[in-house]
Order: C-alpha cells, then structure tokens, then sequence
C-alpha cells in the first residue's frame, strides 16, 4: 500500500530525514518509534505530501508526487501532531472537512456524508460535543476529533503522528481499539508514530525505530523493544516483560550511583 524509498528530507540546510525505506502492506499497521528529534513527524509529513523529499513514496502504486491534492486526500488521511484549531468552528463542522474529498466540486455535503461523520463521532464518544465549538474542548477531546476528521475521509491509508498523546489510558484504548476494527474490517493501512512504547507494541504489526534520521532497527514488536535497543537509542533504562499482546516496556530509575 505504501512503498517509501531512500527518503531523504532537509530542512534548514540539515538533514533531518537519511535514505529511510518503510513499505507498508494493506491492512498493516507499522508504527515509527524513536527519541525526540529523530525524524519520526518529518517522514509522516513527507508521506502525506506537505513537504518536499527526494527519494521515492508511492502510495497504492502511484507516485506520492504525481497525485493532485484531491486524489491525495482520497488515499490518505493524517493526523498531524498539533493541528491547527480553526477558529469558530464547531465540532461537526470540523469532522465534515474530512468528507471535502468525497464532495463533488463547488457542490455540498450530502446526507451520507453526514451520516459517515456523524457515525464516526459516535464511536469516538464525542456525539455530544458535535455543536461545540472545537476551541472550547479540552487538549484529548480535541486529538478525538482530529481523528474523527481523518477517519470520516475513508482514505485507505491513515497516517497517525502522535494520535493518542492527550488521552486518559482509558480514552486511549478506545482510539486505538476502533483504528484496529477498522484495519480488520476494512483493511486499513495504518502508519504511526508513537511514545509510549507498550502501546506501540501491543498494536504495531511491525515497530521501525529511528534515530538521527535513520532507520536504526525493523521488526515485530519483540526484535524492536529491547533492553539494549531502547537503551542505546533512548539512552534509557528500562525493562522488558512479556506482555499478552507484545513486550511491556517499564522504565527503571537509574541506580543513583551510576
Ligand atoms: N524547518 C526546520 N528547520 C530545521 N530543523 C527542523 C525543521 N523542522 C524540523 N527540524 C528538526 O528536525 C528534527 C526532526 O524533527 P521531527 O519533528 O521529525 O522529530 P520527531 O522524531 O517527530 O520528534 P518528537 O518525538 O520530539 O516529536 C528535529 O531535530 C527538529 O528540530
């Protein structure tokens, strides 16, 4: 579904992103891993085409820079780290952007459109935030309805920088939950990013680790998260338990004399 190919991104004259490759196939969901500052939003960015690149991205088999914008946007759906929060815009307004791909050209929403967001909205528990004004809600609302956006699109690969990272643990089972049935169901391709490295796992077919804008380890989940691994890369401590659904990574006090 998603071939990224020597990806390479600079920005301010640095580069940021170095000769990243990542293939995604339809209905697999790979999330990117790695400390701050090692690239991880700058590849999604470069994926969903809001920053130029060299190397290659095809997205269903069509070069990432020959699509128009809504051809694009019928394809992929992203969630960015901080969206912009417009102004004055209600809940539902704001989740029916999502359908703007679907609508036909100086023509309106119909009511399947509504219906769609409306039903996303549902099973993001936000159904009765929907007259709100989106600047009114608190910072994990708000990341819910920046995924209801995304998810109303219906575009076949979901980008996900960050999407649970405001959210109560409770909440956050919940996003991830419906962004799995969705990948079952209808074979969602699915392309995150990611902290908190138990979530990660539990949910990823397959972790990338990056660092300094390379891809410094790929694999299923057990490979990945590893005391050695997340040491060098994170310079941290932490231990690895099994875990029902993949590796529990606990972070360990340094001993106070090391
Ligand atoms: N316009 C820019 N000019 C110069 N450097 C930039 C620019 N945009 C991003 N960077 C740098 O690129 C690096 C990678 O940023 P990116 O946001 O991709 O990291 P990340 O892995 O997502 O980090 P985090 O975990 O902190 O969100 C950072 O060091 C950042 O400062």
């Amino acid at each position: 579904m998603l071939q990224v190919r020597d990806l390479t991104v600079t920005l301010g004259g640095a580069t940021i992103v170095d000769r990243v490759s990542i293939g995604v196939d339809p209905g697999e969901w790979v999330t990117i891993i790695g400390p701050n500052g090692a690239g991880k939003s700058t590849v999604l960015r470069a994926v969903g085409g809001v920053l130029p690149f060299q190397g290659s991205i095809t997205i269903g088999g069509q070069e990432s820079a020959a699509l128009t914008r809504r051809a694009r946007a019928r394809s992929v759906a992203s969630v960015a780290q901080t969206p912009v929060v417009p102004a004055g815009m209600s809940v539902l307004e704001y989740a029916l952007l999502g359908r703007t791909p679907h609508v036909p050209v100086l023509g309106r929403e119909s009511a399947a459109d509504l219906a769609v967001v409306e039903g996303v909205l549902a099973q993001l528990d936000l159904e009765r935030f929907a007259a709100r004004p989106l600047e009114t809600l608190s910072g994990g609302e708000q990341q819910r309805v920046f995924l209801a956006r995304a998810l109303a699109q219906q575009a076949p690969l979901l980008l996900l920088d960050e999407p649970t990272s405001a959210l109560d643990i409770g909440h956050q089972q919940d996003v991830l939950e419906l962004v799995d049935e969705l990948r079952r169901e209808n074979r969602l391709t699915v392309l995150a990013t990611m902290h908190d490295l138990s979530i990660a796992g539990e949910y990823a077919d397959r972790l990338v680790l990056l660092d300094e804008g390379r891809v410094v380890a790929e694999g299923p989940p057990e490979l990945v998260l590893t005391e050695e691994l997340l040491g060098r890369h994170y310079r941290a401590n932490v231990r690895i338990i099994p875990g029902d659904h993949g590796p529990l990574v606990v972070p360990v006090r340094r001993s106070s004399n090391s």
